[in-house]
């Protein structure tokens, strides 16, 4: 059934729900932004068909509102549409990284129309702004989902249905589970990537090489400490209890690796770090999960003009899409890795013989 949406905030992730959820049905989309130069980009590109004026006025015609602004400004979105005459059975969802305090406040709204059902894709970019969006974010990534109390079982089919164009897998978890789970696998770690940064850019002070040296590891790892500085603060600010937990026991396991390294313990070095070994492993392999599952394959290739492009062009030929392109570690004049993730295990094998029949070295791990 055709429906009228209303996105309000049409940033990285407002801009791709949009962009998914207009490929895939007959919706009527109508996008809010404080930003209004984000909301002429917005209808110039199509990614909606109109453009609010008032975040009020809009809501009253919707029948379905998705609140993708930063979490605190979600708070206050929610509390504007608890005191307007919405439509009857409206549902009203978000995208806020953190579930508790939504759902905290979805629990104290009083507008009777509203079925609150709070929405997390796990899927997104250190990149900001509509700019950035892409219709196929969420494609394959785990989707949360986090009804408020009372809320029925048809109201939450009813907004699968219409997201259904993320392709992503729906999950329904408590928001105190999900703000455990995400403050390990997703919070924390932007914190740790943030804490070596910081590290590295102390030494270099004194060592002025050294980010020449950061390769393939060091920019493996801290990728994530290049995103958006203002929506990590918040995140941190809304899930407050559980990051001032993880960095205990963080602590404790940085004394414990200390006492490791210090005194040498050789055996129980390799077991500590066989044991990481042997759970990252397995989590590229789980289909779902925080971690989107990616078939990586590594490839040498030579630096020269057209490297990338030929392999790119041999695995198009085959009509292999590829989910990620990463270069690793190309100098000039010496052989670099080429990081292909591709969507599935089958995808992986054949573009594994085939590059190796066209000479390519190529290694999975
Ligand atoms: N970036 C990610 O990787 C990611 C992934 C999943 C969920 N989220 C969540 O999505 C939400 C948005 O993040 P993003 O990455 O799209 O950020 P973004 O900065 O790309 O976009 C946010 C947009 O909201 C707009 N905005 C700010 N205040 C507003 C208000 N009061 N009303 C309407 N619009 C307003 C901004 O102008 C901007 O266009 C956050 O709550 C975040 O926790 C982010
Ligand atoms: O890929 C990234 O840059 C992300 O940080 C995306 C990421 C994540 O931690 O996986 C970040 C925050 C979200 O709420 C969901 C996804």
């Amino acid at each position: 059934m055709e429906r009228i949406i209303l996105i309000s905030g049409l940033g990285l992730i407002g801009g791709s729900l949009a962009k998914s959820i207009k490929a895939s049905g007959n919706h009527r989309l109508i996008g809010y932004d404080v930003s209004e130069a984000t909301l002429t980009y917005a209808v110039e590109n199509g990614i909606i068909d109109e453009a609010a004026t008032s975040f009020e006025e809009a809501a009253q015609e919707s029948d379905i509102i998705i609140l993708a602004a930063p979490i605190s400004e979600t708070i206050e979105l929610m509390k504007k549409l608890d005191n307007l005459p919405l439509q009857e059975g409206i549902i009203v969802s978000d995208v806020a990284s953190v579930k508790g305090s939504i759902l905290e406040e979805a629990n104290k709204l009083t507008n009777k129309s509203i079925t609150f059902i709070g929405g997390h894709p796990m899927a997104g970019s250190h990149k900001k702004g509509i700019e950035a969006a892409k219709e196929h974010l969420f494609e394959n990534a785990i989707y949360v989902l986090t009804p408020a109390s009372g809320c029925k079982g048809d109201k939450v089919e009813e907004l699968k249905h219409v997201l259904e164009g993320t392709k992503s897998n729906f999950i329904t978890l408590q928001p105190s589970e999900h703000d455990e789970m995400t403050g390990v696998v997703s919070h924390f770690p932007h914190l740790i990537a943030s804490s070596l940064v910081q590290q590295a850019k102390k030494w270099a002070d004194t060592h002025s090489f050294l980010p020449n040296l950061a390769a393939g590891g060091f920019r493996d790892i801290t990728r994530i400490a290049s995103s958006n500085p203002k929506m990590w603060q918040d995140i941190f600010y809304h899930n407050q209890s559980k990051m001032s937990q993880l960095l205990d026991e963080w602590i404790k396991e940085m004394s414990h690796l200390k006492e490791l390294v210090e005194q040498n313990h050789k055996e129980q070095m390799i077991t500590y770090l066989e044991q990481a070994k042997t759970y990252r492993d397995g989590l590229e392999k789980s289909e779902k999960g925080a971690i989107p599952a990616f078939y990586d394959l590594y490839v040498d290739i030579q630096d020269r003009p057209g490297a990338l492009a030929s392999v790119v062009q041999l695995l198009a030929g085959e009509e292999i899409s590829i989910k990620n392109i990463q270069i690793l570690e190309i100098r000039e004049g010496i052989t670099g890795a080429l990081l292909l993730s591709l969507p599935s295990e089958e995808l992986q094998k054949k573009s594994y013989q085939l590059l190796g029949r066209n000479g390519y070295e190529v290694v999975i791990q």
